[in-house]
């Protein structure tokens, strides 16, 4: 049978390794997988287009969609998130103890543009009162020099933000307190060797986690599934095909979840924090698909407008492939 080649490039998670491993196919397509760390997948996405399906940061595509420069359109299928109260790093010896106290501080970013910042600098806003014009932002590399933004952003001249030294690291910042805090999708290295004078801002972060998720009901999304938009118009079909594809290999990862016989995950008590898990946010607690999802893209919008990032408000909708919204009954 005559198949269409395509290039795919996801993280290699729980949920995306039926692909890789051959247990789901994408029907009508002969697919070649490359596993990619999220910062070079959206690298070379936004600034190059390699594949034809990509792993895509929602801020980014939420940026590129507002301004009608998108090369990719996007199916409902959130690959990553992630509660963001743990996101938050500060030096511990400059009177931070609470969000609030982050006012006039200089805080580094890898990129003003990326989805775990956008979800911590509305969640300061929101809740705390501290919004973005009240921060120094400092921009770089978290481990390594020379990191710019990956598609271009064009912010409020109310904001500071400045591109740090070429020869140094949003880590090394931290370490030697040149900067009071990084906020970001990865923890700075310093924090993870344990140096001194470091820490979370939220200290029992999945406490504050949990309670975020009870009042408001949002579990965050960072990632979502782009494909090239040309191809789409060449085979109109590929949306639902790629779509069935990722909730299928999403429903195998969580059904193994449950399996107490033989852990999937190399975790004493998996099962016991699969079924926490389902008590706290309920049996389906990554949905997929955009109903599920639509308080959390609607918040996410508002946030993203509100900070410069897009020049109008995107509806959810703008952001996906019409035919993966409506999946056929029986
Ligand atoms: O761009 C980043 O720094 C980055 C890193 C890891 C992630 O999971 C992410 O969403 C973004």
């Amino acid at each position: 049978m005559n198949k269409l080649n395509i290039s795919l490039s996801v993280g290699n998670y729980d949920r995306t390794q039926a692909l890789f491993d051959g247990r789901v196919d994408i029907e009508g397509c002969n697919v070649r997988a490359v596993p990619l760390e999220p910062e070079e997948a959206f690298h070379r996405a936004f600034r190059y287009e390699e594949f034809d399906v990509t792993e895509i940061s929602m801020s980014s595509h939420m940026m590129t969609t507002a301004r009608g420069d998108n090369q990719y359109i996007g199916i409902p299928a959130f690959l990553s998130r992630v509660f963001r109260q743990s996101g938050i790093y500060v030096r511990t010896d400059r009177g931070i103890d609470k969000p609030e106290d982050l006012r006039g501080k200089t805080i580094g970013v890898p990129e003003y543009q990326i989805t775990a910042n956008v979800w911590i600098r509305g969640i300061l806003e929101d809740e705390y009162g501290v919004k973005p014009a009240d921060i120094k932002w400092r921009r770089g590399g978290v481990e390594e020099p020379g990191r710019g933004e990956r598609a271009p952003i064009e912010l409020d001249p109310s904001i500071d933000l400045q591109q740090i030294p070429d020869d140094k690291t949003l880590s090394g910042m931290l370490e030697s307190g040149e900067i009071d805090a990084v906020i970001g999708a990865r923890a700075p290295s310093c924090f993870l060797r344990g140096v001194p004078n470091v820490g979370r801002l939220f200290g029992d972060y999945i406490e504050a986690e949990k309670d975020y998720f009870r009042r408001t009901r949002i579990f965050p999304i960072m990632h979502m599934v782009g494909i090239r938009k040309s191809l789409v118009a060449e085979n109109p079909w590929l949306p639902v095909s790629v779509y069935k594809a990722f909730l299928k290999a999403k429903m195998l990862a969580v059904k193994e979840l449950d399996e107490i016989c033989h852990l999937a995950v190399t975790l004493p008590w998996m099962v016991h924090h699969h079924n926490e898990a389902k008590k706290l946010m309920g049996e389906d607690y990554w949905p997929y698909g955009l109903d599920a999802n639509r308080h959390v893209i609607e918040t996410f919008a508002r946030y993203h407008y509100g900070q410069g990032l897009s020049k109008r408000k995107v509806a959810p909708e703008e952001l996906f492939a019409a035919s993966s919204l409506d999946l056929s009954k029986i």
